[in-house]
């Protein structure tokens, strides 16, 4: 990686014992965040629910960036199972616990067990724009063309 910047993260209680989220690869862009769900009560997933799950942590951000949380392929691929709202957002100035919305649109219940990698966060810088209100937009090519205004057929070069 060329560039790293410092997220201060706080353990809240229910995260006691849990190893902290990591990069599982040295180029990896997210790290893998952890259900922190108690140990006695795993939680079962449904086809067709959702949940909001927690991580145990709360973690504070650099003014000018962001996190976001994104589903873990692996998850997606095999069990079906998404996260909700993706790519989650992490604002700078939360404080409060980072919870992930996931939801399960595969056929066969899926349990979520203390630890359980659910999803993964990348934090990525973000830029705040600035609304400047005008009476027309400049032209382009494209103009208003959009939702499959240039086809469907293959490309076959
Ligand atoms: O997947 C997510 C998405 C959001 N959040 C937290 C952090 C974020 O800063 C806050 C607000 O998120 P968002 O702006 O997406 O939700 P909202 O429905 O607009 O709530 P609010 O009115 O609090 O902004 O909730 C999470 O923990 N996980
Ligand atoms: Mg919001």
């Amino acid at each position: 990686m060329t560039a790293s910047i410092r997220v201060a993260v706080q353990r809240l209680p229910h995260s006691n014992g849990l190893a902290l989220p990591r990069y599982e690869t040295e180029g990896a862009a997210g790290m893998d965040l952890l259900a922190a769900v108690d140990e006695a009560e795993p939680l079962t997933l449904a086809p067709g629910a959702r949940a909001l799950v927690p991580t145990g942590l709360a973690i504070a951000l650099p003014t000018g960036f962001e996190a976001q949380v994104r589903p873990r392929s692996g998850l997606a691929a095999k069990n079906g199972v998404t996260v909700l709202n993706s790519p989650g957002t992490i604002d700078c100035d939360y404080r409060g616990e980072v919870k992930v919305i996931l939801v399960n649109l595969g056929a066969e219940p899926f349990v979520i067990t203390r630890g359980t990698r659910i999803a993964q966060m990348v934090v990525a810088p973000v830029t705040q724009a600035v609304l400047a209100e005008v009476e027309s937009l400049d032209e382009t090519a494209r103009g208003a063309g959009g939702f499959g205004s240039t086809g469907t057929a293959a490309r076959g070069n």
